[in-house]
């Protein structure tokens, strides 16, 4: 571009932007009068620095170009600086990109643009280091008390008994206070390099570029400035960059600026398309300007490090269950302190030859200031036994190991506390395509009128039929057909509905994609989306200036518009009610046998409306029934045995999908969602029912629903706002944009690795890695074990706590010292904590917890059970070291200088 072109006015400006060039050139032919002043000749005109022209070098290929500009301009959504630069045409040339066929795209272009303008990573934030952890788990309150222990062990213990023999007991407790902290240490420190790993994988998105006019999916971190990028609803945006084509395509930016309202872009007014966005409506081409550590998105994402930190309501449950009963253990030190003191001072205790060790001011001094110690001690040593160190540690261990045999089970954690939720889930709502389904569809029934086509019967379609629905096909898709070479196979990408249509036109209908595209002008577009159900196109033919309007979609929406119908030989006849009926009824026997339908309408427009304007808007009605096709997409292998496994373990199972009530009845049927001899009474409903019933009857119905079919976005995020709201613990599986709310809000949200859109995987909790429903049980089978584990884990801690507790209290306040010292309590309970913790967490899930019914939300953490078998147990074992403690000595006719042992029988009952 040459400075003659930025100087001519462009006639489309609005006010400010003409009064912005007016400016530009004020300045601009003052400069260069200036310059002629000086010079006094006039040579040429070169361009001045105030302004920016992307010019390239042929020979140092892009190192020439200004990639400031090109960053600014998508960063400040400057439209007055793409006009300077040339406007999206003039970069995309610039760049020596195409908006159809993308860049070249061999390696040694790819990597002179990434050269250039760098590729499309960013620094990662800085991992936390192990010490980072270290000095984490020193701020835990329990750490804190032990230490506190530690230290007056250790002076006291030093003080009574000199350096050398004192500081046993402080030092132990020292070694297991640190033998704690570095085991918790190492716990998170692991687990966070693993979410590290995990979030590797996750960012790893494949998108779809055109390169060198071929359609293909590459990973995002291959993506260079020049890419043209296929963009559709659920996408993100992989860079910075601008809008090409592309019809109603919507933004939502809320990821970047915190607004949820959606943005349009368009050609003309807001071009910009910002890096980490996501497509919420439309689709459309783009253009990529600027990359990685250039976008506001990367320079965000390599300060923002992921949080691993998370706690999870288990474990802040168990937290505060530990602090309490740490507080608890203060409270009955403090007791025993008290008592003990006042037995002491009043001459209640007894030295080895039975005279009261406290004799008023007899008593030396050291000896008090021994005794008192002493007593101190053994207060400490009953704070030491009360804290269950080992609770929180075993949740980590817990959920840390259950992560990492999900992520071996092809469930990736995306959020911690998701492993114990799944465990109490109530209710699995799932969507069928996708899910229940392979996804890989396929046309194999096509109705023409009234007459079924067979395979051979394709060249008895009339041609003006043919050609009509070629056209519709063609010209109404967001997918596209590539073929290499003369000889080569088709490539079809898109949707897998729209591949199994295009792949149907091309190789039944011998539709040349390629000629249709040329030789219509499209005008309008509708896209797809999941609540219309329909997409659309009003486009003219070059050749005559014919304008048509072709629709596709939900067979039985698309019926609804139309008002004529075409039969094999190409008349067109009206469609009364009687036809209508028999259309309808063809639609339920296609879906009755499981197949996706969707039908094709077509109507031909006057050039000119009355206002004789091109007209605007699309027609919805009075259409012409051009065709249905009926596509088959299988159900997953395993699905059935995976939705009986669940429904075994009592959780329900609900189908919410977009597609027609008889196909999802009967894919529901297939799965075993539906039984045969089943009460259906209200067991199938359609999302406009369920919409509109009074939130009472919604309450009511709710839990006998097992399949919602024609179901909106919206429709499913009511059905989980209900369900929760009836106390179920919710989780939700699905792939698509339009289950994305429902993710969000369920309890638990499961979303498809493989074809599970950006939006839903960012909704979700966990993402199964093999798209496969069957992992769903298997995540299932994990939380309850993960929660089962926990429970087990608290029972024995906490038998173990309160038996020794009591009998420290009791023998304290009674004998006036206690069975087990401070350092055999801390010991023992540190081996039994971790060792307990690891075997505990590593217990497999089992059988048996399939068959318990789920927790649900209601359930207490201790179950009654676990308090009777914890009492009971902690009873027996009181009982039977108080036994020993008192009457062992003539139990096992031993003496004092034995006694020694008797501490270690009462740890081995
Ligand atoms: N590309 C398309 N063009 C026109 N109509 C379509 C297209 N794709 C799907 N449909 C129609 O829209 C209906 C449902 O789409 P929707 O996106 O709501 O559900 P889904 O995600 O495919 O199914 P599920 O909710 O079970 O996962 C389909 O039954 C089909 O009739
Ligand atoms: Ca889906």
């Amino acid at each position: 571009m040459s400075i003659v072109d930025l100087l001519r006015m462009p006639t489309n400006l609005s006010k400010s932007k003409k009064r912005w060039q007016s400016s530009f050139c004020t300045i601009y032919y003052s400069r260069a009068f200036i310059t002629i002043a000086q010079k006094s000749k006039i040579t040429k005109i070169t361009p001045t620095p105030s302004f920016t022209v992307l010019e390239i070098e042929p020979r140092s290929y892009y190192s020439r170009i200004d990639q400031e500009p090109l960053i600014k301009l998508v960063k400040d959504k400057n439209v007055d600086r793409l006009l300077q630069l040339g406007g999206v045409e003039g970069v995309t040339s610039a760049l020596k990109s195409h908006s159809e066929n993308g860049i070249k795209g061999n390696g040694e272009d790819v990597a002179h643009r990434q050269e250039a303008f760098g590729s499309n990573t960013y620094n990662q934030p800085p991992t936390k280091s192990f010490f980072h952890f270290v000095v984490e788990a020193l701020k835990d309150f329990t750490i804190l008390i032990l230490l506190a222990c530690a230290v007056l062990s250790l002076g006291f213990g030093i003080k009574q008994h000199g350096l050398k023999e004192g500081w046993y007991d402080g030092g132990s407790i020292t070694l297991a206070v640190f033998i704690v902290i570095a085991f918790s240490a190492i716990s998170n420190f692991r687990q966070n390099r693993q979410f590290e790993k995990l979030s590797k994988v996750s960012n790893n998105i494949q998108v779809d570029v055109v390169r060198n006019g071929r359609r293909q999916q590459i990973s995002i971190f291959e993506l260079v400035v020049g890419d043209v990028v296929c963009l559709k609803i659920g996408d993100q945006v992989p860079a910075d960059g601008l809008f090409l084509n592309g019809h109603s395509l919507q933004v939502d930016e809320s990821s970047m600026t915190g607004e949820s309202d959606h943005v349009e872009i368009n050609h003309s007014k807001n071009p910009f398309l910002v890096s980490g966005t996501k497509v919420a409506d439309g689709y459309a081409k783009m253009l990529v300007t600027s990359v990685g550590m250039n976008t506001t998105w990367g320079e965000m994402m390599s300060t923002i490090s992921r949080d691993s930190d998370e706690t999870t309501p288990l474990q802040a449950r168990l937290n505060k269950l530990t602090s309490s009963i740490g507080k608890v253990g203060l409270l009955v030190a403090f007791l025993v302190l008290v008592v003990l003191l006042v037995r002491y001072f009043t001459g209640n205790t007894e030295d080895e030859n039975g005279n009261p060790e406290f004799n008023g001011s007899k008593t030396k001094v050291d000896d008090v200031l021994n005794a008192v110690i002493g007593i101190i001690a053994d207060a400490v040593t009953i704070v030491v036994v009360a804290i269950p160190e080992g609770l929180p540690l075993a949740v980590t261990l817990t959920l840390a190991y259950s992560m990492k045999r999900m992520m071996a089970d092809q469930a990736m954690v995306r959020k911690l506390s998701a492993c114990e939720t799944m465990g109490s889930a109530t209710t699995i709502c799932t969507d069928k395509t996708g899910t229940l389904t392979l996804n890989q569809m396929k046309v194999t029934k096509v109705w023409l009128g009234h007459s079924s086509i067979e395979e051979g019967d394709y060249r008895s379609i009339a041609s003006n039929v043919l050609q009509s629905i070629q056209q519709g096909v063609a010209l109404n898709t967001t997918g596209s057909v590539y073929k290499a070479a003369a000889g080569s196979e088709f490539e079809f990408t898109g949707s897998p509905t729209e591949k199994a249509i295009l792949s149907w036109a091309v190789t039944k209908l011998k539709m040349d994609m390629e000629t249709m595209k040329q030789s219509f002008t499209i005008l309008h577009v509708e896209a797809f989306n999941s609540e219309k159900k329909r997409s659309g196109v009003m486009m003219r033919a070059d050749s005559d200036n014919t304008i048509h309007v072709h629709w596709k979609g939900a067979a039985e929406m698309i019926l609804a518009m139309c008002s004529h119908y075409c039969d094999l030989s190409g008349t067109i006849r009206a469609l009364d009610a009687e036809e209508k009926m028999k259309f309808e009824q063809i639609i339920e026997g296609m879906a009755a046998s499981s197949l996706r339908c969707i039908a094709f309408a077509h109507k031909q427009i006057p050039e000119e409306d009355e206002d004789g304007e091109v007209p605007r808007k699309m027609i919805v009605n009075g259409l012409v029934l051009l065709g249905m096709v009926g596509i088959k997409d299988p159900c997953r292998n395993g699905v059935k045995k995976a939705v009986e496994d669940c429904q075994y373990a009592g959780v329900n199972i609900k189908m919410i999908t977009g597609d027609n009530v008889y196909t999802a009845r009967a894919i529901a049927t297939e799965c075993g969602i539906l039984r045969p001899g089943q009460n259906m009474d209200g067991a199938v409903v359609e999302g406009v029912e369920f919409r509109n019933y009074t939130p009472e009857e919604r309450m009511q119905k709710v839990d006998k629903i097992c399949v919602m079919a024609r179901s909106s976005p919206f429709d499913k995020l009511l059905m989980v706002q209900c369900l929760k709201q009836k106390g179920h613990v919710v989780a939700v599986t699905g792939d698509g944009t339009n289950d994305a709310p429902a993710l969000k809000e369920a309890d638990i949200g499961l979303s498809m690795g493989i074809q599970g859109t950006e939006v839903a995987k960012e909704s979700s909790d966990i993402v199964i890695l093999d798209d496969n429903f069957a992992s769903v049980a298997t995540v299932l089978r994990w939380g309850r074990c993960v929660y089962a584990n926990i429970q087990k884990f608290i029972q024995f801690q906490l038998t173990v706590n309160v038996a020794a507790l009591a009998i420290n209290f009791v023998a304290a306040i009674s004998a006036g010292e206690v069975p087990l010292t401070a350092v055999q309590l801390l010991w023992v309970n540190l081996i039994m904590d971790t060792l307990g913790a690891l075997a505990l967490a590593t217990e497999q899930p089992t059988k048996e917890l399939m068959e318990k019914r789920p927790v649900g939300r209601t359930e207490p953490l201790i179950t009654n059970v676990m308090w009777r078998n914890l009492i009971a147990q902690a009873l027996y074992q009181i009982a039977v070291l108080l036994t020993l403690q008192f009457k062992g000595e003539s139990i096992f006719s031993v003496t004092k200088q034995e006694n020694l042992t008797k501490s270690e029988a009462g740890r081995l009952v």
